[in-house]
């Protein structure tokens, strides 16, 4: 056998993944998006109509947060919330080498990987810590960095997270229904549904999500459950959603359907992974852990986070630990939104440390 032929059979062939028509649909067969170091120009084209790459994060607001933060070589910054790094990188380069940043996330899937991304960018140890942490403990990294320069805080879901089936984060895809960020922590949305009553359950879908129809579907799932049926897939959870709906004129069922999914959803997120709790405790400390003269910029997607950080920077503006704050939101750009469309409920808010 020739030396070719030999080195042929040595390396087990891998078959393309198959799909029907020209084009992937599910997330499993989206291989190409799912290697974007390998596939460029596919990774180019997806974003170039407009949508984000499975596997992938397109940071939002990223020349806005840069702008403001004013970062200069030699500074030490937090990145609360890491994802797939889009801004950590575009903070480090403002660092030009010299500094250090801080970042924090709690996923332990999507941080493995780009921590390793980081690396093979340049971007190791020397110049960025990474911590599979809670951004509100802050105040204990502040202390080991002595204080930041500047902080972002980015909060929520990352694409990744929401378009990997396996997470349970929007209800267009089947998937187990988890809804954490941090899977190997706390319990399941499923499981949340399992144990809830139904007045805790109305309460909780109307104060996270201003839920018009709390109560009707607090109602509607306990009865499933009672009758053994659990509510343990992002299907099961809209199928029950569409049924309780059901009595909607046929021409705002749709849309109400979909909005009250994306509420239902959102509303169990943030009851699983705490966090409105875990964003209080950041605000209370932020000024704590910022060097006087910091800067600090926070996005938000929905107007409970987005009123929870508005009136912590005005009570600091207040009692003068900022000596400025953003008078009101800052918003993407049209031409952002067009670009991505996940940048649409985006606002920013900023603060500066009193000297
Ligand atoms: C919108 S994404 C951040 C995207 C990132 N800025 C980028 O450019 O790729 C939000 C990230 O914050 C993480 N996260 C959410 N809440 C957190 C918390 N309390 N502590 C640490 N990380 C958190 C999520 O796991 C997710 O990866």
């Amino acid at each position: 056998m020739s030396q070719e032929n030999q080195n042929i059979q040595e390396e087990p062939h891998k078959r393309r993944v198959r799909y029907k028509g020209k084009y992937p649909r599910n997330y499993k067969e989206k291989y190409k998006e799912l290697n974007p170091e390998k596939y460029q120009d596919t990774i180019e084209k997806v974003i170039r109509k407009g949508s984000t790459p499975a596997g992938m994060h397109i940071s939002i607001m990223v020349r806005e947060i840069i702008d403001f933060l004013q970062i200069k070589p030699g500074q030490t910054g937090f990145d609360a919330t890491l994802g797939y790094s889009g801004h950590t990188k575009a903070m480090l380069e403002c660092l030009k080498g010299q500094g250090h940043m801080y970042a924090t996330d709690v996923d332990p899937i999507e941080s493995a990987k780009t921590k390793k991304r980081l690396a093979d960018a340049g971007f190791g140890e020397d110049i960025l810590t990474i911590r599979l942490q809670n951004f509100c403990t802050i105040d204990e990294i502040a202390k080991e960095a002595g204080g930041f320069d500047f902080v972002l805080a980015d909060l929520g879901v990352s694409s990744m997270q929401i378009d990997n089936p396996d997470r349970g984060f929007s209800f267009k895809v089947d998937g187990p229904l988890d809804l954490r960020l941090n899977p190997e922590k706390g319990i399941s949305a499923a499981e949340r549904l399992a144990q809830i009553d139904e007045d805790e359950l109305a309460g909780m879908l109307w104060e996270n999500s201003d839920e018009p129809y709390a109560e009707e579907l607090a109602r509607a799932i306990v009865t499933e459950r009672k009758h053994g049926k659990p509510i343990d897939t992002t299907t099961r959870l809209r199928e029950v959603i569409e049924e309780t709906l059901s009595f909607l004129p046929e021409k705002e069922k749709k849309d109400t359907v979909k909005k009250t999914c994306q509420r239902t959803f959102q509303a169990l997120r943030i009851d699983v992974n705490n966090e409105f709790e875990v964003l209080y405790e950041f605000m209370e400390k932020l000024p704590g852990a910022l060097k006087p003269g910091g800067r600090a910029a926070i996005l938000t997607f929905h107007s409970g986070e987005d009123k929870l950080v508005k009136k912590a920077l005005k009570q600091g503006y207040k009692e003068g630990v900022y000596s400025e704050i953003a008078n009101d939101v800052v918003r993407p750009s049209a031409e952002e939104c067009a670009q991505n469309g996940r940048a649409r409920s985006t606002k920013m808010r900023w603060a500066v440390r009193a000297e």
